[in-house]
């Protein structure tokens, strides 16, 4: 891990710039570094002053990502006089006749060619060189010593046009596929059409639903994201039930089923939130059958109102595992023995969050309660005499096979675009062709670490600029801190903070916020508060429209998560929700047009799930994700992996900081001065650490997000961990995207849980490699494939980022 390279606070020489200045303060390495760094700046600029360029093709691009080599084009403008030639950060120039003047020797000593921001910031109180603990603090510019990019792809927008590509998720058009051709009921069919708006069965859809109406087999339902898996295996079980209730009523001797007539069909979810919209979309579908009644139990609430639903009687059951298993254990009234259907949904999900032992013991009671109720008592009529597992899953990882082992037997293979589903036997067998919706448009950022913050904040401004364009973006984070700390900023009156920060306490606490733009924003001018989870983003906002932000990750109570994804999902108004991957799973949120992966995610399987949550159903949806120069930028090998083989039409367009940056800050159209977003993003930047050196709650705050990042980092699977390598990872230039003007290694953050965290990380992230090669290698010993998974997950809860999922 290197910080080595971070840059130092020297100061402007008094004796001008062009002139060999004295470097001051840090290590002996640091001042070496910046020595040399300035030596070759001062020669290439020289240079360049005398009119001689190095061409092009000489220009080296850096292997090595750790390494700060200055950037071509702050190379550029540090021959311009607009430019602090110590920081290579902008400054504001004086305008002679339209044309840059070479700086003279005394230059310095005109206010003009300062750097503008920092020196003002220097100035202010709280912001001295040493921070309130006596140690240095650390103004670096945004714009020098980041590393140069090591591909040189063309630019492209993402706004570029792409050729009109077939969605590959929407629902079939033919007008031979209708839900009643594939053996649903008219009134079922026509409740869809009707109450539900639909018209015509997805792909998915129509393989599984012909399937699972005749048959009793076990299935593999695997289909891309916002397919329409949801429906694929319930309507199904709804229809069998209807059928058997109808059946019933024929016979005039038994009466239709009802809800005391036992529990038929048990969905299990990972989430608490996907099983709260499952069985959203259950009661939806049995408003045409209201004799038969589902319900769920996920814990987030008293077990006591759950049982009371277990003994009025349900038919379908929504439910997490962990909470199943309690009940199964202690709820009398809950009997299991007439279940004839068991749906596991998210199956990669399940297996990834140790739900190993839990899926067990559920299949185990089934099987035992189905066999003694076998023995005694005559069975409802028309219910199947085996019972009918479904294991559904968009992504294969190694873990679904060994479910499929545990649960399935015979099963069959339902694949979209497939009229005779494929039967796999016992076993799921590992496949790698999921792929993302075709019509999902995919591009990435090349943003260096310095410049990720500003970058963010410029993407979404830039994102939202335009009223209706875009309605709601999701943005991907690694860990909670991290989450709330972007959200306290783009929640925070920036403006108001760098008002406050002329006071001169310094660094004392935050002072009140100066005229809020929504007056929620004040209750979370404290960052520790977790209350707040949604309110009006002052720097996002535009003078058209207010820009809502959300927050939503485990550490947050689980009422507050369902309040706010609820307001989230009935948001009208352009909005972003600010996650972690609790929001990546299943998840169906209306409306999302964007998807944004500010931490890659730590799969690919992963990637495929966050970025399915825009271009669902057939609907557009656009997707980026940030990537650092160097060997992040390898990543791209995974998105056009996403993609079929020659795909027409589609591209990975690729987005520069700068354009970013220019596009998001400069808004009020053609500026003559080209390196204006520069100083923009340095004024932001500042104003940024001005607002979390307001306050100490807000300081610990950050630092709190840096390291669970960098935990979180070192967490990537071993495949991906060539892209993602720690040891290549800037932590001193991370840092200034954290807000941060310390040196990492000084860095104390008081109540950071677990105090040997890099280690922990470090040996989940062996773990997790272990998982992985046992993926290349299933001879490996399984159980300790399971041990390292479940390593992993203890660790993820205790660094924060997984225990977003609150397993019930
Ligand atoms: N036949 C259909 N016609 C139109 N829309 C549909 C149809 N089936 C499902 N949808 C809609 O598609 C969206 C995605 O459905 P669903 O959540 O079931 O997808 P999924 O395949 O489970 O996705 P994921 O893998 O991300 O969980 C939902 O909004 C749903 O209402």
């Amino acid at each position: 891990m290197a910080d080595d390279g971070m840059l130092l606070n020297f100061s402007i020489p008094d004796a001008g710039i062009l002139n060999k200045p004295k470097f001051k303060g840090g290590t002996w390495k640091d001042r070496l570094t910046a020595k040399k760094a300035a030596g070759h700046w001062h020669t290439k600029a020289s240079g360049r002053l005398n009119g001689v360029e190095k061409p092009a093709a000489a220009r080296t691009v850096s292997t090595n990502p750790n390494r700060t080599e200055i950037g071509e084009r702050t190379k550029r403008i540090s021959k311009s006089p607009d430019v602090d030639r110590n920081h290579g950060g902008p400054v504001k120039r004086p305008r002679i006749s339209g044309d840059f003047k070479p700086a003279a020797k005394d230059d310095t000593a005109n206010e003009n060619f300062r750097p503008q921001s920092t020196t003002n910031v220097s100035k202010k109180p709280g912001e001295s060189q040493t921070n309130s603990k006596g140690g240095k603090q650390i103004i670096s510019s945004l714009f020098s010593y980041n590393p140069t990019s090591t591909t040189h792809a063309q630019t492209q927008d993402d706004d570029a046009i792409d050729e009109p590509v077939e969605p590959s998720n929407a629902p079939l058009t033919s007008e031979l596929d209708t839900f009643t051709s594939l053996g649903l009921s008219a009134s079922l069919a026509a409740h869809l059409l009707k109450k539900m708006d639909l018209k015509a069965p997805t792909a998915i859809q129509k393989a599984a639903i012909s399937q699972l109406v005749k048959d009793d087999s076990d299935a593999f339902i695997q289909a891309e994201t916002g397919s329409g898996k949801t429906l694929a295996y319930l309507l199904p079980i709804v229809q069998r039930l209807m059928e058997i209730s109808a059946n019933m009523k024929k016979r005039k001797v038994d009466e239709a089923v009802q809800r005391s007539s036992g529990l038929f069909a048990i969905i299990l979810a990972p989430t608490r939130e996907l099983s709260k919209q499952i069985a959203l979309v259950l009661e939806n579908i049995l408003r045409c059958a209201h004799w038969l009644v589902a319900g769920t139990v996920i814990g987030g609430e008293k077990k006591k109102s759950e049982k009371a639903r277990l003994r009025k009687g349900l038919n379908i059951l929504v439910a997490t595992p962990g909470r199943l298993v309690d009940h199964l254990g202690h709820t009398e009234a809950l009997d299991v023995s007439n279940v004839r259907w068991l749906v596991l949904d998210e199956g990669d999900r399940l297996m990834e969050l140790g739900f190993e032992d839990d899926i067990q013991k559920i299949v185990g009671n089934l099987n035992n309660r189905m066999r003694a109720k076998r023995d005694v008592g005559a069975p409802i009529p028309g219910l199947p005499e085996k019972r009918t597992t479904v294991l559904c899953s968009a992504t294969m990882k190694m873990d679904v096979e060994r479910l499929g082992q545990i649960s399935l037997k015979d099963a069959v293979h339902i694949k979209p675009d497939q009229n005779d589903p494929e039967f796999i036997g016992t076993s799921v067998k590992e496949d790698q062709t999921f792929l993302a919706p075709a019509q999902l448009k995919q591009s990435y950022a090349v943003v260096a670490p310095k410049l990720r913050l500003v970058s963010l904040i410029s993407f979404l401004k830039r994102t939202f600029a335009r009223k209706g364009s875009v309605m709601k973006a999701i943005v991907f984070i690694s860990c909670a801190d991290s989450v709330d700390f972007h959200f306290d900023i783009l929640t925070s009156d920036l403006e108001g903070s760098t008002e406050n920060a002329k006071q001169p306490e310094g660094l004392t606490e935050a002072p009140a916020q100066s005229k809020p733009k929504d007056p929620k924003a004040v209750a979370q001018s404290d960052p520790t508060k977790l209350t707040v989870t949604h309110t009006v983003s002052p720097i996002l906002t535009q003078k058209t429209h207010d820009v809502t932000a959300y927050r939503l990750h485990g550490s947050l109570a689980q009422s507050l998560r369902t309040s706010t994804l609820a307001h989230f999902t009935k948001n009208k108004e352009a909005s972003v929700l600010i996650a972690t991957d609790v929001a990546s799973r299943g998840l169906d949120l209306p409306n999302v047009d964007l998807v944004v992966e500010f931490d890659p995610a730590f799969a690919r399987e992963d990637h495929l799930h966050r970025i399915g949550r825009t271009a669902r159903a057939g609907r557009d949806g656009r997707a980026c994700i940030f990537l650092m120069p160097g060997c992040e930028e390898g990543y791209t090998d995974i998105l056009k992996s996403d993609r079929k083989e020659n795909e027409a039409g589609v591209h990975i367009g690729r987005q520069e900081a700068e354009e970013i940056l220019k596009k998001g800050l400069i808004t009020s159209g053609v500026t003559k001065d080209k390196y204006a977003y520069m100083d923009k993003a340095t004024d932001l930047q500042l104003a940024v650490e001005r607002w979390a050196l307001a306050s100490p709650a807000r300081l610990e705050s950050a630092r709190r997000a840096y390291q669970s990042h960098v935990r979180a980092y070192a967490t990537h699977v071993a495949a991906e961990r060539g892209y993602f390598d720690i040891k290549q990872l800037h932590l001193g230039h991370l840092a200034k995207s954290f807000a941060l003007r310390e040196r990492p290694s000084g860095m104390k953050v008081p109540g950071l849980r677990t105090g040997a965290g890099r280690d922990s990380a470090k040996a989940t992230a062996k773990g997790r490699g272990a998982a992985e090669t046992e993926q290349v290698d299933p001879s490996e010993d399984a159980a300790k494939m399971r041990k390292a998974v479940r390593a992993r997950e203890k660790f993820m809860r205790a660094a924060g980022m997984a225990d977003e999922f609150n397993l019930g």
